[in-house]
């Protein structure tokens, strides 16, 4: 059986050509598309500026135009910035050995060195990148599962990680009052959980035939990337955009999560990497997960009608697990499930708090074989008038009949879908 180290993109990618489990089929290949021009539409916010109001109006159009924009003035020290992406650098540079030493110190496995996805097993082509992921708490009690070789890579990694969140609840706090919640919406639970992500993409003898990741929307709340050259590119209108690095600078892309916590007022964007032959790429990505046990769900205020069912964090990720690579089926299985799509009313005509409206004494309830006939009359004539319903007793109908008819109709509901299709198919007309 092949082991990792013999896997890893970083050990062969001196190679000729792509070898063939590297090759995507044409319609996912990028082809000429590796060389799309960057986008300068893509917002590049001033996180540090003074109109704070007016921040959080462009990063609210940002997450609802492209579900992506860069920030500078954010806070986070350009050393640090240096010195994280260094310390990446020099991880991927290490003997192979080392590389998956220094990665698989956490029994828990939460902190892992993989090639390609997490999936390499089950997966029909390869992506040319190698990754370390793990944890982005900062407690001491974390550290002794990180790599200690880079000398320098836990120290880095705290200072680091430290900055970053401050950055991220800047951020998730201004996103917050864009949809109109609470500051603190996203405290507690729904961030709880950040997870870092080192991506180093080798060079490719033809990026044209591979990828360094496939199409995907990340199933966080947000995700803040650090990278050091071009690769990323979003999908807009039907077409692909490069995002331009910007020095010192974060992307931040809008995640499956706040697309479904903002009931889609904000987009997750699908996203990608190409490969280059000149150099390679080196990417930290920070996603803002929440932990497994917190629900979610579009936020009360954004209700109009909800598009999303309730879930914990777990049943979402099992269900990204299973279902990333195709949107649509996402989609689906997020959705309301309890109403079906084509059920679902319009705005404006779906129940909301009334379906349990109290029950109205007011409707006539007429005795059809009342004593004074033309007494019964009456009350039937006032009832058209005042409500056009009454509901009548003594009718004549036997007891027995409509516990019969009403017993029947239950049997026939309750029936194996088969057998009402069948039994309520024997008309021709
Ligand atoms: O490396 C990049 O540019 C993006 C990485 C990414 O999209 C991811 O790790 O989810
Ligand atoms: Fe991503």
């Amino acid at each position: 059986m092949e082991t990792l180290d013999q896997n890893l993109v970083s050990s062969w990618f001196d190679v000729q050509s792509v070898p063939q489990t590297f090759v995507h089929p044409p319609e996912k290949r990028p082809g000429n598309s590796i060389d799309v021009p960057p986008c300068k539409n893509i917002p590049v916010v001033d996180l540090g500026s003074r109109d704070r109001s007016h921040t959080i109006q462009q990063i609210s159009k940002a997450s609802q135009d492209f579900g992506f924009f860069q920030v500078f003035n954010h806070g986070v020290c350009k050393k640090l910035i240096d010195d994280i992406m260094s310390i990446s650098k020099e991880f991927h540079k290490m003997p192979r050995k080392d590389k998956i030493i220094e990665g698989s110190k956490d029994p828990s496995g939460r902190c892992k060195f993989y090639t390609s996805s997490e999936n390499y097993a089950n997966e029909e082509v390869h992506y040319w990148r190698d990754a370390l992921t793990h944890p982005a708490h900062s407690s001491e009690n974390y550290m002794q599962f990180l790599p200690q070789k880079p000398t320098q890579y836990r120290e880095v990694f705290k200072a680091y990680v430290d900055e970053v969140r401050n950055m991220g609840s800047m951020i998730l706090e201004m996103l917050a009052e864009g949809l109109g919640l609470s500051k603190e919406f996203f405290n507690g639970g729904l961030s709880e959980n950040p997870t870092l992500l080192s991506n180093h993409y080798p060079p490719c003898p033809d990026p044209t035939l591979t990828l360094g990741l496939t199409k995907h929307r990340d199933p966080s709340l947000i995700t803040i990337l650090l990278q050091d050259s071009e690769g990323l590119q979003v999908f807009k209108d039907g077409n692909w955009i490069g995002v331009e690095p910007i020095s010192s600078g974060f992307v931040v892309n809008i995640g499956y999560v706040m697309q479904m916590i903002s009931n889609s007022k904000f987009k997750g964007a699908d996203h990608r990497v190409v490969t280059n032959s000149r150099a390679a790429r080196t990417t930290i990505a920070y996603f803002i997960y929440p932990s497994n046990e917190t629900l979610i769900e579009p936020a009360n205020v954004l209700y109009n009608p909800p598009l999303y069912r309730s879930m914990k964090f777990t049943e979402f990720l099992q269900h990204f697990k299973s279902k990333a690579a195709n949107d649509e089926e996402m989609s689906k299985v997020l959705s309301l499930s309890i109403c079906a799509p084509n059920l679902r009313p319009t705005a404006g005509k779906w129940p909301g708090k009334d379906i349990d409206v109290p029950l109205c004494k007011n409707i006539p309830v007429v005795d059809l074989r009342g004593p004074d006939w033309s007494r019964t009359i009456e009350q039937i004539s006032e009832a058209i008038q005042e409500f056009g319903f009454f509901q009548v007793i003594n009718h004549g109908v036997s007891k027995k009949l409509i516990d019969d008819t009403m017993n029947v109709s239950k049997d026939f509901h309750a029936m194996p879908r088969k057998d009402k299709e069948t039994e309520s198919s024997k008309d021709p007309s």
